[in-house]
């Protein structure tokens, strides 16, 4: 029997049990995929006594997860903690700094350090290895890192939260209140420790840095990428959507061109008949353009210990075989720094709700400002009376400037007759 793979395990969560859990029971296939077997040697977490279903016995535990970084019996950390900083980038800095090769899933981590962390990985000549930081089982990373390698690739899209996509759907096919559904997600474990990481786009953006610096090879810019939550999506305008021939997504969306290179996080009302809008429930979606492959979709669970401890072991397995990709796909000394065109100079579609008083005139003030601002109408629907007088009116553009969008909105939402903030969720048809 050829030795084995020995690992540690710090963080025994939502993620960390299912790694086990995965381990044991499919420890026939994996030694045979892998030509040895996997065997965990050491746990960290935060309590002890947990009842976490699983058995420790015979495991080394660890207080201080960053003590694994230095225990001789251990091969691979796989740092399941989370949290961009603190204990998990300790781990993983000591960890990569005696040699040994890291798995994590803390998208938080890399999006925030992940060019330093692989500068120490080269150094070390250790592999950092994360296909579960973006996209849960979904094999997104090795598909953009190996599968198109041979592309120019020019844009990556994603349905990239889970939690998120779980709460719009359920919202949408159940009815539910946002607030019932999120707590629906955390107990299902598939939210972040912080779920305001979630549902402000915070985590989509995390993996969006993470897809745009492999698909662009730039280095990681978190900063760099437009962030949108879903807190303002309402019952109504899920509504209003299907009517319109839409669904509510959260989307991640990076581009490149010759000017330089976008990234963002928005909610976006995607037609129907696009392959993303019918990706429901905790399910993500990778679409990647490459210059010779075309388009590729990618589809599967984003979230949750099943599919998370998936890509995990895919890059236990890997790592047993001795498989080494670059952690960005290209030497750190070979990313470059992209222009970073800002998101006012994005041009595309946009819905608007008003809720305005059904007095004459309101209508021709709203689209007055839309003209001023050279923004044209595809089309409006006015709704029925309210006791009192108010009523919701929706307005779908055609492209323009987001900048003269968003300075008709300040002039729209300043009209008398407008009662309340504008809704506007940009359309996104490609
Ligand atoms: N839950 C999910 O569906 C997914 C989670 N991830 C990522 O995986 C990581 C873990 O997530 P979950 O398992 O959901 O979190 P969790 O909160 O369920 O588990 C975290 C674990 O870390 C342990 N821990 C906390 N501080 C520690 C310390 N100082 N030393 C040792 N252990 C410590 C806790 O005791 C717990 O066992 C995070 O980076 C998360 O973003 C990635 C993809 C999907
Ligand atoms: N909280 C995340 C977990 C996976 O990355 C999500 O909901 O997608
Ligand atoms: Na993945």
């Amino acid at each position: 029997m050829s030795t084995p793979l020995k690992i540690g395990v710090a963080g025994l969560g939502t993620v960390g049990a299912g790694v086990l859990a995965l381990l044991e029971r499919n420890a026939g296939i994996i030694a045979t995929r892998a030509g040895r077997p996997i065997t965990v040697c050491a746990v960290s977490a935060r309590d002890r006594s947990r009842d976490r279903g699983l058995s420790l016995e015979g495991l080394r535990w660890y207080d201080d997860a960053s003590q694994m970084a230095t225990d001789d019996q251990i091969d691979v950390v796989v740092e399941l903690i989370g949290g961009s900083a603190g204990p998990a980038k300790e781990l993983v800095t000591a960890a990569l700094g005696q040699g040994k090769a890291v798995v994590t899933a803390n998208k938080a981590m890399l999006a925030l350090h992940g060019t330093e962390l692989a500068r120490c990985a080269e150094r070390n000549a250790a592999t950092l290895a994360y296909e579960a930081a973006v996209a849960g089982g979904i094999p997104a990373i090795k598909a953009l890192r190996e599968g198109l390698a041979g592309n120019q690739l020019s844009r990556v899209t994603g349905i990239l939260n889970g939690t998120c996509n779980y709460i719009l759907t359920c919202m949408r096919e159940q009815k539910r209140e946002f607030a019932d559904v999120l707590a629906e997600a955390q107990a299902l474990g598939y939210a972040e420790a912080d779920p305001t990481f979630d549902i402000d786009g915070v985590d989509a953006a995390h993996k969006m840095a993470i897809l745009a610096a492999l698909a662009f090879g730039q280095p990681v810019a978190f900063d760099a990428v437009h962030v949108e939550g879903i807190r303002d999506i309402t019952a109504t305008d899920i509504l209003l959507a299907e009517e319109l021939g839409y669904r509510i997504k959260l989307l991640g969306i990076a581009e490149q061109d010759d000017a330089g290179v976008t990234a963002r996080v928005h909610p976006c009302m995607v037609p129907v008949s696009h392959p993303i809008a019918v990706v429901e429930g905790v399910d993500n979606a990778v679409v990647a353009e490459g210059d010779f492959v075309g388009r590729v979709v990618l589809e599967g669970r984003g979230a949750g210990a099943g599919p998370t401890a998936s890509a995990v072991v895919a890059d236990l397995i890997d790592i047993a075989r001795g498989r080494h990709t670059p952690v960005w796909g290209t030497a750190v000394s070979e990313l470059t720094p992209r222009q970073v065109l800002p998101m006012d100079r994005h041009r595309g579609a946009y819905y608007l709700r008003l809720m305005v008083l059904d007095r004459p005139g309101v209508i021709a003030d709203v689209t007055g400002v839309l003209r001023d601002h050279d923004i044209s109408l595809e089309s409006m629907i006015q709704r029925g009376r309210s006791a009192v007088g108010a009523v919701p009116v929706v307005l779908t553009t055609h492209e323009c400037r987001e900048d003269a969008m968003r300075d008709a909105l300040t002039r729209i939402g300043g009209l008398d007759a407008v009662l309340e903030r504008p809704a506007m969720i940009r359309i996104e048809s490609r």
